[in-house]
């Protein structure tokens, strides 16, 4: 977001998160089109983990932070989330009409889940990027793409 600012806009940072080219050949071999929104690659979810972790042990605050406390506090920032959208209405992607203030809010609120999801996986040992790859596997084998193509049946 500090590069957004500088730029005076947060549309100059999110036209740098999409490809120059016309089509985005992904890691896996599929297309995807050239606007589509993407983000920078760091920090990883090990570097959010180790950054939490330094803020948690420079303030003695780990004993607060067991997994149930964690996901009361995920659930809340959910909540905040979910305020920021209450009584709108549906709203299309890239978020037409927020204003900048609205748009770094919500990116605060996102990333206090994020952190606490983090957390609340690594104080439960689960390596979350590895079981992120499990699960897409297991939802491609679920929702075959030739299968449900087009449609949001379950
Ligand atoms: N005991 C705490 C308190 C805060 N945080 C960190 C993780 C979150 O990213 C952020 C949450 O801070 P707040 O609880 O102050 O929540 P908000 O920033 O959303 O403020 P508010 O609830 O006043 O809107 O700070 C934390 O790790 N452990």
């Amino acid at each position: 977001m500090m590069e957004a600012k500088q730029n005076g806009s947060h549309h100059a940072s999110a036209s740098e998160n999409k490809t120059s080219s016309e089509v985005h050949v992904q890691q896996n071999g599929q297309h995807e089109p050239a606007e589509r929104f993407r983000f920078t690659p760091e920090p990883s979810l090990e570097d959010i983990r180790r950054m939490q972790a330094e803020f948690t042990d420079e303030r003695d605050w780990n004993q607060f932070h067991q997994p149930r406390n964690l996901l009361l506090a995920l659930v809340g920032e959910v909540g905040e989330v979910s305020e920021l959208f209450q009584w709108r209405g549906e709203v299309a992607e890239g978020l037409p009409g927020w204003t900048e203030a609205e748009r770094e809010n919500l990116a605060q609120e996102l990333s206090d889940v994020l952190i606490y999801l983090v957390e609340l996986a690594e104080k439960c040992h689960v390596d979350l990027p590895q079981a992120v790859l499990r699960k897409m596997a297991l939802n491609r084998l679920k929702y075959p793409a030739s299968k449900v193509h087009g449609s949001a049946k379950k």
